[in-house]
């Protein structure tokens, strides 16, 4: 006897409306079927932001831009494409407009606090700055650059934000000249001294080395040791790239990651997040705490007896576990984005010998002895627009930044408004190739663009220097500017001054390309090093 008719003896006969229980089965499946469908279709009818264009599929879900991101560095390309197509705005999800206008930056990403990284406080752990909060002993935790309310990240911010002021990062500097030293003592004994002699090797690789390096050991007074290595011993720099992937793909599907990394049944993935970053980070703390780190100096400070002092000074507002986040903040958030860049400023101007050439002569004529100092570097005018030039062209950070629209909704500069509520972003990226900004040579790399031009009186560079800084999104802006910014730029001009004094360097093939992968990272810059007489 099947179900239906047991329950029709049991109650007699039923009364017949034509439905049996296969049809009621094919109900329960097909009306919230038709039902989600139909609040599709009325919210996409409905949505105040079918009057912008963009690619159709977009307009439904975020699928579109999920399934982009997973295509690496087709995802900043295509999106300055649709801007090409359709102008300064392209809706590129449900709920999600994308901006090409320069003179919102200051608007959108400002210091008052009313653009925040979630639609509402109370509506945490959806977005896709949720995705980056760390999981401290199971339970989930905002960090400094994950926080979403203002009050708890102001909170965070406050004890620590002058540790990193230009000079308390210049106290670093004895450190990172020693490590700078380091990479350079590596770099000739492999591949200038070496036993067969002067060999051709892959640099991109060795500035990930330099940056891990060096950010471990200006946060911790130890280094990841990768220098040393010379490769990716432990494997967690492949665990790094992966995890990098995942939280990438996740930001433009929020709610994935709560299916995926946070969730309380089972964890599904993204692989561990730098297991040996994690390791190594908190054994440096507890050997500082239990006075047995033998790596300290005192007279050589680092972030982690900053962060200990700040506590000392707010202990209620700075615990343990808020210290553990700060140094993996510190570690984990800048050595990608300080590589990508180093590698843009070395090969792009190798890629252009008259500028390399132009870049060689003027840090050699300035009289460098060793190691460069960060300060005299900052005064060399075509480092510093080659350096700019690289960033712009090839920055590190070519995802879109998201914000919330707030009370009051966005008037845009063409008339349009765009209701509270609504999520904007900003590639940092495609602002870098606005042809309204820096004209229509964009795809070109052209370091002179920063420079006062011929003809341009002083006045006129002024105003343009001061317009092009207030369009440019590379270290983010408003209150939630990139902390680590100055550190980044020691770390940068630092050692690129330091490889142009110390040798004559060309690229193996100078007509292969480099490899591009992920949405900015770069591999396979072949060079050959000679030391300078
Ligand atoms: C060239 C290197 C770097 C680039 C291009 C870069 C870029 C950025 C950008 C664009 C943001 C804003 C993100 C947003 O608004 O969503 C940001 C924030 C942040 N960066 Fe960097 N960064 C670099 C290096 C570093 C370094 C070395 C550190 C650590 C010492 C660091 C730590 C942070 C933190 C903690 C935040 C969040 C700040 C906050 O919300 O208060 N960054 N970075």
């Amino acid at each position: 006897m099947d179900l239906s008719s047991g329950i029709k003896s049991y109650l007699g006969p039923l009364p017949s409306f034509g439905l049996d229980l296969k049809v009621s089965a094919v109900s329960f499946v097909a009306i919230p079927i038709l039902t989600l469908s139909g609040w599709l279709v009325y919210s996409w009818l409905t949505s105040p932001l079918r009057k912008y264009p963009g690619p159709f599929l977009a307009s439904w879900t975020n699928l579109w831009r999920l399934i982009l991101s997973l295509r690496g560095r087709k995802y900043p390309v295509t999106i300055r494409k649709l801007h090409e197509k359709y102008g300064p705005v392209v809706r590129i999800g449900p709920n999600l407009l994308d901006l090409d206008y320069p003179e919102l930056v200051k608007t959108v990403f400002s210091t008052d606090d009313k653009w925040l990284k979630v639609v509402d406080k109370e509506n945490v752990q959806t977005e896709m700055y949720d995705n980056n909060n760390a999981i401290v002993n199971g339970v989930v935790t905002p960090t400094l650059f994950s926080a979403t309310d203002p009050a708890v990240h102001a909170r965070m911010k406050k004890p620590i934000a002058k540790y990193y002021s230009v000079g308390n990062i210049l106290s670093f500097e004895a450190r990172a000249d020693a490590l700078v030293k380091h990479f350079c003592n590596e770099l000739e004994r492999r591949y200038i001294n070496g036993p067969d002699g002067p060999k051709a090797f892959d640099l991109s690789e060795w500035i990930i080395f330099y940056a891990w390096d060096l950010i471990s050991t200006l946060t911790f007074s130890r280094s990841f040791s990768y220098l040393d290595h010379g490769h990716d011993f432990d494997g967690a720099l492949a665990v790094t790239d992966k995890a990098l992937t995942y939280f990438i793909a996740v930001a433009q599907m929020p709610w994935l990651d709560y299916l995926l990394d946070k969730n309380p049944i089972v964890r599904i993935g993204p692989p561990g997040l730098g297991t040996t970053m994690v390791r190594v980070t908190l054994e440096a703390l507890i050997a500082r705490r239990t006075g047995q780190d033998k790596n300290y100096d005192p007279s050589m400070p680092d972030f982690l007896q900053n962060f200990l002092d700040a506590q000392a000074a707010a202990p209620d507002l700075v615990d343990d576990t808020i210290i553990m986040g700060y140094l993996l903040v510190n570690v984990i958030a800048g050595a990608d984005n300080t590589s990508i860049t180093i590698r843009s400023i070395i090969y792009l101007s190798l890629k252009h010998p008259a500028v390399y050439r132009k870049l060689e002569a003027e840090i050699l004529a300035a009289g460098f002895k060793d190691t460069v100092p960060y300060k005299q570097a900052r005064q060399l005018p075509y480092l510093d627009a080659v350096v700019r030039e690289a960033i712009r062209a090839h920055g590190a950070v070519s995802v879109p930044l998201e914000r919330y629209v707030p009370a009051g909704g966005l008037n845009l500069p063409d008339g349009g408004f765009v209701p509270p509520g609504v999520a904007v972003c900003m590639n940092p990226d495609v602002l870098a190739h606005n042809k309204g900004v820096y004209g229509d040579d964009v795809d070109e790399f052209r370091p002179e663009r920063w420079l006062q031009a011929p003809g341009e009186d002083a006045e006129a560079y002024r105003v343009r220097m001061q317009r092009w800084n207030a369009a440019d999104l590379g270290f983010g802006d408003g209150s939630r500017v990139c902390i680590g910014k100055t550190l980044a730029l020691l770390e940068i001009y630092k050692v690129v001054a330091t490889l142009v004094l110390r040798y004559e360097m060309v690229l193996e093939d100078p007509e292969r390309e480099w490899t591009l992968w992920q949405w900015a990272s770069q591999k396979d810059i072949v060079v050959k090093l000679k030391m300078r007489e």
